[in-house]
């Protein structure tokens, strides 16, 4: 579902990315693990076809993201790739619904599997919200800004999930909540995965995780030569 050959991304000529080839399955798990500034997001980003790789191609579904322009991409990604980034990228001037129905707004399929599981956009964006811990109702009419940064990770995550894309996409998302609503986030990502068949790509830190998830892979080992893996 997800192949990656010989792809390579450097910084200011500084190679930051340098993978054979690594295949992913679709429906598999996989928890990338680095150090601080060891390329996960960068690597995350060539995946979304946020940037574009020096060398080498990321496949999709089949799609080759290096024959698409720039807005084919942005359709692809919104159609088939729910982020959770590290920093959210909520709209601070809409609502915590609206943040969290915006991806039906560039994607008709994401709106359609949404409407198969309930009667509004609104009324699913509560279910998955409330199925992350977020139940009360006075806050869906807050603006984003007035929430906590767990609150805000979790609107982010109910964001992701709407509308079951295939592949969902996690950057650290997980880094400021409490263990207790950390291990609350997990199950609810996991579950929402498991019932629709989604591909989770979920980078982190915190080793602590990795237990849950079907593969894992450190990036230094991904960067080394003659990596070849599939999962
Ligand atoms: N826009 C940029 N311009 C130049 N160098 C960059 C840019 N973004 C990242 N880098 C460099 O690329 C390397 C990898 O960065 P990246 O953000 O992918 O790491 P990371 O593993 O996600 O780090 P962290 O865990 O701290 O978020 C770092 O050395 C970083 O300084």
């Amino acid at each position: 579902m997800i192949n990656l050959t010989n792809l390579r991304f450097a910084w200011q000529k500084k190679d930051v990315i340098n993978i054979e080839a690594l295949d992913i399955k679709k429906a598999q798990h996989l928890f990338i693990e680095g150090p601080s500034g060891s390329g996960k997001s960068t690597l995350l980003n060539l995946l979304g076809g946020v940037l574009t790789p020096q060398n080498g191609n990321v496949t999709i579904l089949g799609q080759s993201l290096n024959d698409l322009s720039s807005s084919q991409k942005d359709s692809f990604r919104a159609n088939h790739i729910g982020f959770i980034f590290q920093q959210f990228n909520l709209i601070p001037y809409l609502s915590v619904l609206d943040n969290i129905t915006l991806p039906c707004t560039f994607s008709t399929s994401r709106k359609e599997k949404a409407l198969k599981r309930s009667n509004s956009l609104d009324e699913e964006a509560i279910r998955l919200l409330a199925a992350l811990g977020l139940n009360d109702s006075e806050l869906l009419q807050r603006s984003v800004n007035e929430l906590s940064v767990g609150q805000q990770q979790r609107v982010a995550a109910a964001r992701a999930m709407l509308g079951s894309p295939e592949i969902i996409i996690a950057d650290e998302p997980t880094s400021a909540l409490d263990s207790d609503h950390r291990q609350g986030f997990i199950k609810i990502l996991f579950e929402e995965c498991k019932k629709e068949d989604i591909t989770l790509i979920f980078v982190s830190h915190d080793a602590a995780l990795k237990h849950h998830f079907s593969h894992s892979i450190n990036l230094q080992q991904i960067n080394q030569v003659n990596f070849k893996e599939s999962i």
